[in-house]
């Protein structure tokens, strides 16, 4: 089968963030996808004059546009205009209809094939709540649109892969969202896309526990016992090869790491200190379990480094680079 070039729309993300300025230098690297991003274009090339160099070319581009590669400097728009004039480091409700239509755009041009990934940058989800849309994150939204009913966020830094089996909940929802039934379908789907998007033939999975040294016997929380470890069991039953419930101070250290493909923490803040601890500006976020390709930066929005052209696109160009690499990993699955 002749290889295909990937294609790859970039969402830019919120307006008063960073986005847009590492969206635009981005296109001012070259790369092996082509890359179409969705957004303002008049933003972006504002954007880009922060920059060293010339001024970002920003033609516009529809889904029937001839595939090509990408050229230094000049980056296809499917515009989405703001409706108000961004400022760097203000944000504005009036601009978040734009931020979600855009998103929305992507995963419609991903899942009918008319791109084969979407990177996207950070959007603020506080202010995309303050102007009535609710929105939760990324994850969500593309699980609701592509029907997943179980998408699994995971980033990675280089060797290290930390999946979580809940994403963006009040701390104190997490221990009833952590079901026998949640639990088995996040580790089916961490380990399913292992193999099949991270090509690791029998994936080796770290479970930590909720609770403080997972539980101490039941004497810190029955969720180890009650809800965890027979989940485990079930699935390590099935030929799943699972270790844990581990307290989860130890399941980092570099001994318990030793061998392990990718280890699965019970929510956001007990997983992702520890990821970006080891990687921030260069690890990736990327969603498992949907019928689309989708990855992302590990940093939010910087408000306070927005329209300074400081911020660091090191993890914006991993995302770019993974997304394309699983783009091309979907190319040639047979059937
Ligand atoms: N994928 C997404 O859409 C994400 C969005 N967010 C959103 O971002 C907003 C702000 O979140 P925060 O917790 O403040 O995280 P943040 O990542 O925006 O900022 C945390 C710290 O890292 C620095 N930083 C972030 N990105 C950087 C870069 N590329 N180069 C250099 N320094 C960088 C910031 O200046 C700040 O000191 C929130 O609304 C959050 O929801 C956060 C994470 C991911
Ligand atoms: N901390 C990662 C994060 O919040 C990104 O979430 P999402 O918007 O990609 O779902």
């Amino acid at each position: 089968m002749s290889e295909q070039r990937p294609r790859i729309a970039i969402t830019c993300g919120e307006p008063a963030g960073i986005g847009y300025e590492l969206v635009a230098a981005a296109a001012m690297r070259s790369h092996a996808a082509e890359l179409v991003a969705i957004g303002d274009p008049a933003l972006l090339r504002e954007r880009s004059r922060v920059l060293d160099g010339p001024e970002l070319d920003t033609p516009a581009w529809t889904p029937d546009a001839p595939r090509q590669a990408h050229r230094v400097g000049r980056l296809p728009v499917d515009p989405v205009p703001m409706a108000h004039p961004a400022q760097p480091g203000t944000l504005d409700p009036a601009n978040a209809e734009a931020v979600v239509t855009s998103l929305k755009r992507a995963v419609r041009l991903a899942a009918e094939g008319q791109v084969d990934a979407i990177v996207t940058a950070p959007v603020h989800k506080g202010v995309i709540n303050d102007a009535g849309l609710p929105f939760s994150g990324h994850t969500e939204l593309l699980a609701e649109m592509t029907a997943t009913e179980t998408p699994v966020m995971m980033l990675v830094a280089g060797d290290l892969r930390v999946a979580l089996a809940t994403t963006h909940l009040p701390l104190r929802a997490v221990p009833e969202a952590i079901t026998p039934e949640r639990l088995e379908a996040v580790i089916t789907a961490l380990h399913h896309d292992l193999v099949d998007k991270f090509a690791i033939a029998a994936p080796r999975i770290l479970v930590t526990g909720l609770n403080p040294h997972a539980g101490e016997g039941g004497h810190l929380g029955r969720e180890e016992i009650d809800v965890i470890e027979p989940t485990l069991e079930r699935l390590r039953a099935a030929g799943l090869g699972l270790v844990g419930p581990l307290p989860a101070d130890t399941a980092f250290t570099p001994r318990a790491l030793e061998g392990a493909d990718a280890v699965l923490a019970m929510y956001h803040d007990q997983g992702l200190p520890v990821l970006k601890h080891a990687g921030f500006g260069r690890a990736v976020n990327v969603t498992l379990g949907l019928p689309i390709v989708r990855t992302s930066v590990d940093h939010g929005t910087a408000l306070e480094l927005a329209g300074t052209g400081r911020a660091d696109g090191g993890s914006l160009q991993a995302a770019i680079e993974l997304a394309a690499d699983l783009a091309l990993r979907r190319q040639h699955r047979p059937g």
